[in-house]
């Protein structure tokens, strides 16, 4: 079975923080029933998540999840040191990673400090490395959860509008240089992403309303709109970017 945006499940929350909060039961659900092994997870960067972290952070709702039994990737990542005000680890150690018990080895950011294209062939090997093979293999998703999310321009995780990394069908890390946004980026590529049992799209804010709009008919015209799963995929939406009363 291939998900693609036109199958994805929309389910449309009050506001951020209904979100947040269902994204944080999700992951608490994935983990306990998480079978064999490790729970992984890509986490997505920019503002959305921010919320989520918080929510995870705190000890009532930390305690509910086995840390030893999570490794947390990330989807993308501005290609700037650790600390830099935009680095998407930075974001979710501050917030989230350096207040659970969490086993430093399995976090695995992606690395920032050579070159773009060496750093995002390094993220494959610890990748690979994780996953136990070279080769994506249906039926052996890579990510038990792939968190994206949205941009005003279509993007999701860094697959901006008009990159070569688009077109990539064999890599699972990629560049990118957005003209239109700060910092090369590495990203998860399209196979990576759809090598996963769960894709969720955080979604939230009334700027979002266009292109949540075009995500939902599953535009392929903007980079959000091609993302597949061999799970399924579904859309946590805010009222206001779904352009619905609250
Ligand atoms: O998937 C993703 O989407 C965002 C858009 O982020 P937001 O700041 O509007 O929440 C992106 O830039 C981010 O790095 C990515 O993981």
């Amino acid at each position: 079975m291939t998900t693609d945006m036109r199958h994805a499940v929309v389910d449309v929350l009050k506001d951020a923080d209904a979100v947040a909060m269902k994204m944080a039961e999700l992951l608490i659900e994935t983990v306990r029933n998480k079978r064999d092994g490790k729970a992984r997870i890509a986490l997505s960067g920019g503002s959305t998540p921010k919320k989520l972290f918080s929510i995870l952070a705190r000890p009532e709702v930390a305690q509910q999840i086995d840390w030893s039994r999570v490794e947390i990737f990330y989807g993308d990542e501005r290609h700037v040191p650790e600390g830099h005000e935009d680095s998407n680890h930075t974001s979710a150690k501050t917030l989230l990673l350096s207040k659970v018990a969490i086993p430093a080895a399995q976090i695995h950011p992606m690395p920032t400090k050579g070159t773009a294209q060496a750093d995002a062939a390094q993220y494959q090997t610890v990748l690979e490395h994780a996953y136990g093979r070279k080769t994506l293999e249906a039926g052996h998703p890579l990510f038990d959860i792939v968190m994206l999310g949205l941009g005003t321009d279509g993007h999701t995780a860094s697959l901006f509008p008009g990159e070569a990394v688009l077109q990539e069908k064999t890599a699972w890390v990629g560049v990118s240089a957005p003209k239109t946004a700060p910092h090369e980026r590495l990203t998860l590529t399209y196979p990576a992403i759809a090598s996963s049992k769960l894709v969720v799209f955080l979604v939230t804010g009334e700027n979002k309303v266009p292109m949540l709009a075009r995500l939902r008919q599953g535009d392929g015209s903007i980079p959000s709109g091609r993302i597949v799963s061999e799970g399924e995929i579904l859309i946590l939406a805010d009222s206001a970017a779904a352009g619905e009363p609250s």
